[in-house]
């Protein structure tokens, strides 16, 4: 079919928009906020969700299902949290014609729907540790601009709720998941992160500390969180009364967590490395790794051609490779070659009477356009190896590409400098709140306004006397700062 219209050097926003839909990802639906995810994009959440699910459960986390409906007692029940979100719980105020007594609301995230029961089967510290995820959908009726697998009024997601006899469990537990966290970007998504702690304002409110994996968009000079991982301290437990009888009898609280990723993963992917001829998937994730397509010539052995690439596609999926041929006959080898870009394929094979006489394949990458021919003799495992290259080319690009944006700065002058050259800014920062409000009201504008994405676990030495670039007090932490998704 027809290549985009748009350029995503030109225009980043309706590039996007046009790739997911082109890409046969997304399809948009007829309610504001809301998307169609098509198998080319559910197949990739399936990936996550596999590699996902086999870690947490290798953790003795258990999954579990609870209820989408929440009653609006509970749902009120953790004050400062719910209060700062209370327009973006959606309610179910009628069954058919009638109205229901009390409106119940739909989960917008699930603590308050899990923890009363937290209450009831902790009882001891034989109950503890109690660990349970589940794998489900949640709405939030957001108002800022929607955008396909970033912000959406529906999406998928895990969330992971777990109760712990002792803060360092749950302080060990917050790293080992975002860890995972970090491998779901770097190793399958082939996308950067830096992990690292959100400030007090930026915060789950509810909680103790949050800890993040941040990425950033280049195109946007945009953050963008990845996903999260929150202690929550004795908050919810105090709360939700979740005490158990410790070991010497007395009666404790216990210490939580809550953790989550969300579908924005795959839309972070898009826009991380796809380009003027459309998606370009990290074979790790990518539904199909290899598209193999006859280039039949007149009436050169057009059978031959066709039964070459039906034995090239089941010798690399029986080594586990995801590959399939595409022998639409209505389609010409060159309206392929597009339309599998389009979709981000990592490598094609092309087989034509040429390479069949020489016993030999076309292979052609996605990343960088790169042709080499591969003897049948050893496809499989030459393949293997441009697949771990493409996935290595990837993620090495990516992360040069955010390294490029990083801005080091000292004074306020090199902030806004930097700010408007839409870079990630790295500063020294006193740590104060108020500071940090100061610099949302200094910074305000129709682009948004800049705020701290993370302090990075991983600090840069901060010389004595460091002073911090927006106070001028004493800095405490270098920090990331820009404007966010
Ligand atoms: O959802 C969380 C915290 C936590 N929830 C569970 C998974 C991890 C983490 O996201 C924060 N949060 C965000 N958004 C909203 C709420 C909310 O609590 C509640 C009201 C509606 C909007
Ligand atoms: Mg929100």
């Amino acid at each position: 079919g027809l290549g985009l219209s748009y350029k995503k050097d030109e225009n980043f926003g309706e590039w996007y928009s046009e790739v997911v839909v082109s890409g046969e990802m997304i399809e948009y639906y007829d309610i504001s906020g809301c998307y169609i995810l098509r198998p080319w994009a559910m197949s990739i959440w399936e990936i996550l969700q596999t590699f996902f699910d086999a870690e947490i459960k290798k953790m003795k986390i258990k999954n579990s299902y609870f209820p989408l409906f929440v009653s609006p007692a509970v749902l009120q029940k953790e004050k400062d949290h719910v209060e700062g979100f209370a327009p973006e719980v959606a309610w179910v105020t009628k069954s058919g014609e009638s109205d229901l007594e009390v409106p119940i609301a739909i989960r917008p995230t699930s603590e308050t729907v899990m923890y009363p029961y937290f209450s009831k089967w902790i009882r001891g510290h034989r109950d503890l540790p109690l660990r349970l995820n589940q794998w489900c959908n949640v709405v939030r009726w957001e108002f800022s601009n929607p955008t396909p697998f970033i912000r959406s009024r529906e999406f998928l997601w895990q969330e992971g709720h777990t109760a712990f006899a002792t803060k360092e469990e749950a302080d060990e537990e917050v790293l080992d998941i975002l860890e995972l966290y970090r491998r779901i970007y770097e190793e399958f998504l082939a996308v950067p992160v830096s992990k690292g702690k959100k400030s007090e304002l930026e915060k789950f409110a509810g909680g103790l500390y949050t800890t993040t994996v941040e990425a950033f968009i280049p195109n946007t000079g945009r953050g963008i969180q990845g996903a999260t991982s929150h202690c929550l301290g004795q908050n919810f437990a105090k709360m939700f009364e979740i005490n158990f009888e410790n070991e010497k009898g007395e009666k404790a609280m216990v210490w939580q967590n809550s953790w989550a990723y969300t579908t924005r993963t795959i839309g972070v992917m898009i826009m991380t490395h796809g380009d003027d001829k459309g998606l370009v998937l990290p074979p790790k994730v990518a539904t199909t790794q290899v598209v193999v397509i006859p280039v039949p010539y007149k009436d050169a052995n057009t059978q031959g051609i066709y039964d070459a690439c039906a034995a090239t596609v089941k010798s690399l999926n029986e080594s586990g490779i995801r590959a399939e041929a595409d022998f639409r006959d209505n389609y010409s080898p060159g309206w392929k070659y597009s339309h599998w870009e389009m979709k981000g394929v990592p490598l094609r094979i092309e087989i034509g009477p040429k390479d069949l006489a020489n016993n030999q394949v076309r292979a052609v990458r996605r990343d960088n356009g790169a042709k080499t021919d591969i003897p049948v003799a050893n496809l499989v495992e030459q393949v293997k190896g441009v697949l771990d290259s493409i996935q290595q080319n990837l993620f090495e690009t990516a992360k040069q590409k955010r390294e490029a944006c990083i801005q080091v700065v000292k004074t306020w002058d090199e902030f806004t400098e930097a700010l408007n050259q839409k870079k990630l800014i790295l500063a020294p920062w006193c740590d104060e709140e108020d500071v940090e409000k100061d610099v949302k009201t200094r910074t305000k504008g129709e682009m948004g306004a800049a705020k701290t994405l993370c302090s990075p676990f991983d600090q840069p030495e901060l010389p004595e006397g460091t002073l911090c670039f927006a106070s001028g007090k004493p800095a405490k932490k270098w920090t990331y700062w820009g404007r966010s998704y």
